[in-house]
């Protein structure tokens, strides 16, 4: 305010701006155009800090933030042009014989431009470093947090992931589970060997991913058992649909030297919502499919104990 009154309005004109701006992206889903019109705005402001001298000709100290700002705000390559835009447009102000121009000398002229050029330099360099690190680790971060939640015979969701996914997309509705064990595995392992064995895995992942859609879950639960989650349909529905893999998976016939083998697998069905916790939910389905393989396996068993699934819950 010292006797510098157009330099006071504009700061405190700038000032105004930037907290509206800012104000206004706390709100907006896109800030992208707001990025760029602070931007804008800041790249008249260093000009007229250039141009003016400011205080004293203090203000060509203020300028060299611009660089980080162009960087930070319109990115690295939108940055370049803006930062491209300043430095040949205040070159040929700056040696050019404008008298409206603050008066630096020739040297200190070229020294301006070429230390903010070298100033760009360095921090569009540390961008594209930190750009590459980034990328870097969010594709190690996504590697592993595949490899932690799937398995890698299947390719399903392993145990670890469907937990992942039942708390991500939380139980709003009811939710029904479906407990899925190959009969006799053992014996399927024993007679042709663990390669067989695993292919007869793979055969049946691939039967439920094709076969489970949407936003419904498929996981190899352990060995040779899957759990299955699905959501906005009916017991009754599900029950069918369990049914009808069952059948298209035992109608495969798997080859082995000469020999043509059939397998099976049996099921249990439970129900539950927001009021059952996940515990008591495995829990009875694993029950239901150990009544399936009592009644003789190939079977599936989902009866509607929903009040038994709330007391457990409770419990
Ligand atoms: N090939 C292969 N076998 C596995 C894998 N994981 C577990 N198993 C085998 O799965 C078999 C499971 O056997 P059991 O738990 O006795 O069950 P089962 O023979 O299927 O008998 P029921 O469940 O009563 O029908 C074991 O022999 C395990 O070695 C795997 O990744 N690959």
């Amino acid at each position: 305010m010292q006797g510098r009154f157009v330099l006071f309005c504009v700061l405190f004109l700038f000032i105004g701006i930037v907290l509206t701006v800012a104000f206004i992206v706390r709100k907006a889903i896109n800030t992208q155009p707001m990025s760029l019109f602070l931007a804008s705005t800041l790249l008249f402001l260093t000009w007229y800090l250039l141009l003016s001298g400011g205080a004293e000709g203090s203000g060509v100290y203020w300028t060299y933030s611009i660089s980080m700002l162009m960087v930070l705000l319109a990115g690295p390559k939108v940055g370049s042009i803006y930062m491209g835009l300043y430095l040949v447009i205040s070159s040929v102000l700056i040696l050019g014989p404008f008298t409206f121009v603050y008066n630096y000398s020739h040297p200190e002229a070229i020294r301006i431009i070429t230390s903010s050029f070298a100033l760009y330099v360095l921090i569009l360099t540390s961008e594209w470093i930190r750009i590459g690190s980034y990328a870097v680790i969010s594709e190690t971060s996504e590697n592993h947090r595949y490899l932690a939640n799937t398995d890698p015979l299947t390719g399903l969701l392993n145990r670890n992931g469907i937990m992942v996914a039942l708390k991500e997309k939380g139980i709003q509705q009811s939710a029904i589970m479906v407990m899925l064990d190959i009969d006799c595995f053992k014996s399927v392992n024993d007679n042709y060997g663990h390669d067989f064995g695993d292919m007869v895995l793979m055969r049946l992942a691939k039967l439920l991913k094709d076969n489970v859609k949407g936003g419904d879950l498929t996981a190899r639960w352990g060995g040779e058992e899957f759990l299955l989650v699905f959501y906005d349909i009916s017991i009754s529905a599900t029950e069918s649909l369990i049914r009808k893999i069952k059948d298209e998976f035992a109608n495969i016939i798997f080859h082995h030297n000469d020999a043509a083998i059939s397998v099976t697998f049996s099921a249990g069905v439970a129900i539950f919502n927001e009021i059952s916790a996940f515990e008591p939910v495995v829990k009875l389905a694993d029950e239901r499919l150990y009544q399936a393989k009592a009644m003789g396996r190939n079977q599936v068993v989902a009866d509607e104990l929903q009040l038994v699934i709330m007391q457990e819950a409770q419990v």
